[in-house]
């Protein structure tokens, strides 16, 4: 999924840092717990591009309602299946 911030100009700078910090700890959370597999700066944006393993459409959501940045994101989910041609998956 792709996750991009638009921080409203007149945040204050306390605020902006208090709501960076709890997004960054909300974020290490899931990361260690292994729901939220990998994230990447999608380079010359304010965006990332994250991995997700979730059980449920519903914990995903949850997990994206309770984004400390979420009212300042524009989400868009894009649902991964696992392709036949991954090596992984491969026996060769
Ligand atoms: O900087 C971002 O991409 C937004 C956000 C997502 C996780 C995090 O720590 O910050």
């Amino acid at each position: 999924m792709t996750m991009e911030v638009a921080l409203p100009h007149d945040l204050g700078n306390d605020a902006r840092n208090d709501i960076l910090a709890r997004e960054k700890a909300y974020s290490l959370g899931l990361q260690r717990a292994g729901e939220w597999v990998s994230i990447w700066r999608i380079a010359g944006r304010y965006a990332n591009l994250s991995i997700f393993d979730v059980a449920s459409n519903d914990r995903l959501h949850e997990i994206l309602w309770n984004l400390p940045l979420f009212r300042y994101m524009t989400i868009e989910v894009t649902p991964l299946a696992r392709h036949p041609s991954d090596l992984s998956l491969t026996l060769e």
